[in-house]
């Protein structure tokens, strides 16, 4: 305890007994350090198996050392970050707060090295002492914890495999006295829970009706026959696969009594709210679901006669619904374009017109998580909410690089930013009823924590990967504004190796220049941001600079940002890339004898695009790519739809155009050593369009390598088996390794980053 520790939580007393209490009680005296008995009983869950879950349940020791004021000082040594620490960093995911701002649940993501998948936790903390009750569904996925209108009960979903989905229920007050509790097989051994609710499968949502008496759960069933007929262009999703034939059964379930069913249809469901009175639900339907198209519908149905009116006649995609609180009016997130590129902005409508309108016209931002980093298999959490009074609405939006909440007046048109300036990325979200937010947020050298936002001051409630971030080396991202084609600002961020130092996570100047591997995002319509990004991380603790910039196509900068690589990709976009690589090239900070590019998705399109374009670089490493913009238009869930707006031309009539476009045109002008990965069970960039490239590239003599991982699906490297999340990274920086060095080499000025 070398000044390192301000306060020493220790949950049971009893455990301190264990550890010696004198002796403790001793040195904390000796260093001025508190300690804090949370539970003066005896701790008689202890041995509930939650160790065995292999989580460390201590973590909340480490988060209360800085958020009491303790001294936070780096161990004295440190390792360098590496692609293997997936299994050490943990996710954080639909954080809640009671009505009565008490408590906060959270659902908490770890990785299970052995079973190779993920391991759910819902951390239930009392927020005033500081004292959290962990229940573990193991390997069970968990999700949906809601706390009931006067924060009484909490409810929450757990997938169970074979035994179905669950839904359990228990007293806040009983849940927050317990300690740990390991979920078996569909019981909650000796917890005060309630087993309420069981179906193969529920849609993803949980809500409960306003009087706290019973919940609204969707039951979805579906069925795939073994030999499929299609008569329609849309046959498969993926994620889901092949088109199957969907069922969805609403159910309104009381805590006591008979579940009942007032609503049925031969269709699949997005999203679904509770009116405020109790009556009504919203929910959304697609549109036209054999077309593949992204327009989607909301419909109400009454919940004592089940009749259904539709509301919207929508040209876009709508989800995140939420009432207002006078019960007149929904907000959602959406956009009514029929672009490639429409950007999701906050829209309301009204419940008796069906009209609907922008709230933030001039807002020209992405609204909703974007971006968050690649550490959580899970969605970010970013439905809209009403504040009480009904007067305005809370959100998240990217402006740029940061993610943040901000709050809108419903007739003024003008966010205003909530959440603390920092290049931050918030990736989950919620408002309790007196105004108090509560979000999960990361930044690129910080993996994600929870915080609170309450009467203006922002306090981090978690220390969840404290301890992991003590350990490790971490490099930090600094921003940079390059000059793209046509003198367009173009946003990036250069990380460096951070030095080999006890002391401090920075980077050394005196090292440069470095081997800079080149990151390409996805989309192209997606964005790099602020969230806690490992393969950069990854790549920096292998010795290597990393660059990662936001071309045109990117969101976040404005529907004319986004839409300016429509018909041109490798156009302008590949000029902006370009023009970062040769600016920090030429600032010294990078060598440019030793270049490497990686991405994925479009960022696989970029690479392979580049390497048939250039010879600069040493190495390249293209990740579910597209090489073919002509098969890709018939084998991609979405390339019917989406391939031509995107492309301005299809394959009967744009064919020389599709092909000038794309990279495999080009691939006898590589030199490049080239590795390529895809998951065998990709339905948006389907692995033919590896397969083409390699095959190409070996038929021509040039060095490749292809990765293949069986299943799967196009977001395999963040929702996949943990093992082969870890397996892509770890050859990723091998190959790098093996064809650019990762050692110091001479020359160069340099300006600061
Ligand atoms: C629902 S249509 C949106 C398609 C989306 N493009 C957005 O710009 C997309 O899936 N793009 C793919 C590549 C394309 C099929 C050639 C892609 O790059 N996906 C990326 C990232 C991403 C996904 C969705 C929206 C933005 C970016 C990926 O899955 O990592």
């Amino acid at each position: 305890m070398q000044d390192e520790v301000g306060r020493y939580v220790i949950t049971h007393k009893d455990r301190l007994l264990r550890l010696g209490a004198d002796l403790v009680f001793a040195i904390c005296e000796d260093k001025q350090a508190e300690v804090v008995i949370l539970n003066q009983g005896e701790d008689t869950q202890r041995e509930s198996g939650f160790e065995e879950a292999g989580i460390q349940h201590q973590n909340y020791l480490c988060v209360d050392l800085s958020k009491f004021g303790g001294t936070e000082k780096r161990m004295t040594e440190t390792r360098a970050i590496q692609p293997s620490d997936l299994y050490q960093l943990r996710a954080l995911a639909e954080p809640q707060m009671s009505a009565d701002g008490r408590f906060t649940a959270l659902v908490v993501i770890a990785v299970d090295k052995e079973q190779d998948g993920y391991i759910y936790e819902l951390h239930l903390m009392d927020i005033q002492s500081g004292h959290v009750s962990i229940i573990s569904s193991g390997a069970n996925k968990l999700r949906s914890p809601r706390f009931s209108p006067d924060g009484g009960q909490l409810a929450f979903i757990v997938s169970q495999e074979e035994h179905g989905e669950h839904v359990y229920v228990g007293e806040t007050s009983s849940l927050s006295a317990l300690s740990n509790w390991t979920l078996n097989e569909g019981t909650l051994a000796g917890a005060k829970f309630k087993d309420l609710f069981t179906k193969r499968k529920l849609a993803a949502e949980l809500s409960w009706f306003p009087d706290g008496t019973s919940l609204l759960l969707a039951q979805v069933s579906s069925t795939l026959p073994d030999v499929k007929e299609y008569a329609n262009v849309y046959f498969k999703t993926d994620g889901t696969g092949l088109l199957r034939q969907v069922e969805t059964q609403f159910w309104l379930v009381p805590l006591e009594g008979e579940p009942r069913q007032f609503y049925k249809q031969q269709s699949g469901i997005g999203t679904m709210a509770v009116s405020p009175n109790g009556s009504e639900i919203a929910f959304t339907v697609q549109k036209f679901p054999g077309k593949g198209s992204w327009e989607a519908d909301i419909q109400l149905v009454n919940v004592e006669s089940g009749t259904v009116r539709p509301l919207t006649d929508s040209n876009g995609p709508i989800r995140a619904i939420s009432y207002a609180p006078t019960g007149n009016s929904l907000v959602w997130l959406g956009h009514q374009s029929a672009a490639s590129y429409g950007t999701e902005s906050l829209w309301m409508t009204d419940l008796v017109s069906g009209q609907s309108r922008a709230l933030l016209p001039q807002f020209d931002r992405p609204i909703g998580v974007i971006q968050k980093g690649d550490v959580s298999p899970v969605s970010g959490t970013d439905r809209p909410v009403f504040s009480t009074d009904g007067q305005s609405v809370y959100f998240v939006a990217q402006d740029g690089g940061p993610t943040h909440v901000y709050k809108v007046g419903l007739d003024d048109g003008t966010p205003v930013r909530l959440t603390g300036d920092a290049q931050r990325c918030v990736s989950h979200f919620s408002v309790s009823t007196a105004g108090d937010v509560l979000f999960v947020s990361s930044t690129p050298d910080k993996p994600e924590e929870l915080y609170l936002l309450r009467g203006g001051i922002e306090e981090q409630l978690t220390g969840i990967n404290q301890a992991f971030c003590k350990q490790v080396r971490l490099a930090q991202a600094s921003r940079m504004v390059f000059q793209g084609a046509d003198n367009w600002p173009i946003e990036g961020w250069l990380m460096l190796p951070p030095a080999n130092t006890s002391t401090a996570n920075t980077a050394t100047a005196q090292d440069a220049p470095y081997p800079l591997v080149l990151v390409v995002h996805g989309g192209p319509h997606g964005a790099f941001g602020c969230g806690f990004t490992l393969k950069h991380q990854a790549l920096c603790g292998s010795g290597f600079a990393v660059l990662y910039v936001n071309p045109r196509g990117s969101q976040a900068y404005g529907t004319d940002f986004a839409a300016a690589v429509i018909g041109d990709w490798g156009g302008k976009d590949y000029i902006d890339i370009m023009n970062a690589v040769d600016k920090v090239v030429a600032d010294g900070w990078a060598d440019g004898a030793r270049l490497g590019v990686t991405g994925y998705s479009y960022g696989g399109f970029m690479t392979t695009w580049i390497i048939g374009h250039t010879d600069r670089f040493q190495a390249a490493a293209p990740g579910g790519c597209v090489s073919n913009l002509i098969s890709f238009q018939g084998t991609s869930d979405i390339g019917k739809h989406w391939g031509p707006k995107e492309h301005l031309a299809n394959v009967y009539d744009g064919f020389e155009t599709l092909w000038a476009r794309s990279p495999i045109a080009y691939v006898k002008n590589v030199n490049t050593p080239t590795l390529l990965y895809h998951a065998e069970g990709d339905d948006r960039c389907p692995i033919g369009q590896s397969e083409e490239f390699y095959t190409a590239l070996r038929d021509l003599g040039t060095e490749a390598v292809f990765v293949r991982y069986p299943g799967g699906s196009h977001s395999y490297g963040t929702t996949g088996k943990p093992s082969y999340r870890v397996d892509t990274q770890e050859r990723l920086n091998r190959w790098f390794r093996e064809k650019l060095g990762s050692t110091k080499s001479t020359v160069s000025s340099k300006k600061s980053p």
